[in-house]
């Protein structure tokens, strides 16, 4: 009775879907599959009129044309079947287009609304793979659903005219389509059972195909010679997939044979019934063959629909992945209690500790600190100190339930999400290569002002990458990267500076940059950190750097380890405490003088 519920709510989600993206399209579908649906019936009976016919002008000689009338009614029927098949075939793939469109759409417009912190745990992309696969299963529904109106139609009509025959037919064919029903169902479950245990492996394997084939990976896969490695570990899990599947089909196949066997028996029982009806009298050799036929056709439709009934089963689990997905907690960007600013004056950092989902230890814990317009903070520490976590919670990326962070005095979570981020300019180490054109890629800062080149050359000017942006065949609207036909590709450094540029092309009060000088070589290093800190006079700058030649020129530098912070002050001051920052500072100098004097 759970699984009839669950079936029907899955069939009503799929059908509320095509009623909202396309009413016509269901108005025209249904009316075509219930003429679809009442062919077989007139099929049968012209067959039977038509050996009736036959027979009586072989006994009297007359009534030719009465036969000639009836094969061309036949001819026209079967066109007209023909017409609509290919009109559903037509309507199906419009469907097909619509409702890709909308699940697709809707699923992508869920992640845009997900908190971040979503996106650190595994099984939300395990989970998100199976509702981008269940939209096909939906379509599939839909379609089915129909077809299976269509052939509730045809079974209802051949059924009706089988009782009119001898009621016996029907209990014949109820009890040979049971089993086949029993098994459909049981597979249908195990399918979707077995889709889901191998999804991780499913991602597994796509994860190593890109590796094994994508322009950024392959240059350290050729290098260290990791092809066969990659390969073989690919072949098994794409074998363990296959294997698993073929399994599956193979026992169902052992259970379908079964279970047609017994199907054909009952055919066999409802010829015998209609030979013995013939023999009492009851029915004429006209009926003989439109009851075989009959019994036939219905047989054919109760094991397509039993199918559809399993598929529908099937689908079911589908669907409830799509509506757990859909219903996943979002970001409280909607809430009309949330503060907009207009302009970031202050953001106060109190006890700021957060941990990572399913992780014992934080990754930053009791962080305190005070950022307003002007003041320039570096960030440094040793690798995994917690350094990036820390300015992704600056950024808002992660919703915090404690008041740790305050933006102008309110606590981050009662502030409006998209206005702060209007006025934070961000940076990661890991930032996007758009393969676009230059113009998108600087001007994706402020996408709204995306059109005012004269500032985006002059945010290219900033970090000196104008000089190799306008010498590119098309100026600012040449594609850069290698993704795309006529692509320019840029150096590691190139590439930083225009990153570089999209955050200053940005108007934000806040600019964090988690490494921004990484590859930048020592000249155009300091040359944009003392331009930076000269043109963002009246803004708040906080950067993560392991280079300690740029620290030294921020008002406050932060010193990080294990998630604390064990340090802080201007560089004077850290230097003359003779701590972690001056052993850190004395050795890198000692260090780039070592090289000098190697080098002189
Ligand atoms: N998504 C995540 N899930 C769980 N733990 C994480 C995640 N991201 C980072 N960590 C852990 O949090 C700690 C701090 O990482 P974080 O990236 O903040 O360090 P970092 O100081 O920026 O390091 P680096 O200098 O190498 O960039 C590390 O122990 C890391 O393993």
């Amino acid at each position: 009775m759970s699984n009839l519920r669950q079936v029907l709510k899955a069939v009503g989600y799929a059908f509320g879907v095509v009623w909202r993206t396309h009413k016509s399209y269901l108005f025209v579908t249904v009316t075509i599959r219930i003429l679809l649906g009442l062919i077989p019936l007139s099929m049968v009976w012209m067959t039977k009129e038509l050996i009736n016919q036959v027979v009586r002008m072989v006994q009297t000689g007359e009534g030719f044309s009465a036969v000639l009338t009836l094969l061309s009614f036949q001819m026209v029927v079967i066109l007209f079947g023909y017409a609509l098949s290919l009109w559903t075939e037509v309507n199906d793939q419009k469907m097909d287009n619509l409702i890709g469109l909308s699940i697709k759409k809707n699923l992508l417009e869920k992640v845009n609304r997900l908190p971040f912190l979503t996106f650190e745990d595994p099984v939300f992309y395990d989970r998100f793979q199976r509702s981008v696969e269940s939209r096909e299963q939906l379509t599939n529904m839909v379609k089915q659903a129909l077809s299976f109106g269509t052939d509730l139609i045809t079974i209802t009509s051949l059924v009706g005219y089988l009782m009119g025959i001898h009621w016996g037919l029907t209990v014949i064919l109820i009890i040979g389509t049971l089993p086949v029903l029993m098994i459909d169902m049981r597979f249908g479950g195990m399918r979707y059972q077995l889709m889901r245990y191998l999804t991780p492996f499913t991602r597994k394997e796509q994860y190593l195909s890109y590796l094994l084939s994508l322009r950024d990976h392959l240059k350290e896969v050729r290098l260290f010679q990791l092809g066969d490695y990659l390969i073989r570990e690919w072949s098994r899990i794409f074998r363990l997939d296959a294997d698993k599947k073929l399994d599956l089909i193979k026992k169902q196949s052992r259970w379908n044979m079964a279970g047609r066997t017994f199907l054909t028996l009952t055919y066999a029982a409802s010829g015998i019934l209609v030979v013995f009806l013939i023999r009492s009298g009851q029915v004429l050799v006209g009926d003989l063959v439109a009851v075989l036929q009959s019994i036939q056709n219905v047989q054919d439709k109760l094991t397509s629909s039993t199918r559809t009934i399993s598929m529908f089963y099937e689908g079911s689990f589908y669907v409830r992945d799509i509506e757990q997905f859909l219903n996943q907690k979002e970001r409280t960007t909607q809430e009309t209690s949330l503060v907009s600013v207009d302009r970031i004056r202050e953001i106060e950092i109190e006890g700021l500790t957060f941990r990572y989902p399913n992780q014992k230890e934080p990754a930053i814990q009791d962080i305190h600190l005070d950022i307003y317009p002007g003041k320039k903070i570096a960030i440094i520490g040793e690798n995994g100190s917690g350094k990036t976590t820390l300015i992704k919670c600056l950024s808002g990326l992660y919703e915090l339930d404690s008041p740790m962070i305050r933006v102008n005095g309110l606590p981050l979570s009662s502030v409006d999400l998209a206005s702060y981020h209007r006025r934070v300019a961000v940076l990661f180490q890991d930032y996007i290569r758009y393969n676009l054109t230059a113009k998108e890629n600087i001007g994706f800062g402020r996408v709204e002002s995306m059109n005012r080149l004269d500032e985006i050359e002059a945010a290219a000017a900033k970090t000196d990458i104008d000089r190799y942006l306008n010498q590119l065949p098309e100026g600012y609207e040449s594609l850069l990267g290698r993704y795309f036909n006529k692509g320019n590709e840029l150096s590691g450094g190139q590439w930083q500076k225009v990153a570089l540029s999209r955050a200053w092309f940005r108007d934000s009060d806040v600019v964090i940059l988690d490494e921004p000088t990484s590859a930048l070589d020592p000249r155009s290093e300091i040359d944009i950190v003392e331009q930076l800190f000269r043109s963002a006079k009246d803004k708040a700058v906080i950067f993560i750097t392991h280079r300690l030649g740029a620290s030294s020129l921020a008002d406050e530098i932060l010193v990080m380890r294990s998630g604390k912070v064990v340090e802080r002050g201007g560089h004077d001051e850290l230097l003359s405490a003779g701590g972690e920052y001056s052993r850190l500072y004395r050795t890198q100098a000692r260090w780039y003088l070592q090289k000098e004097e190697s080098i002189g």
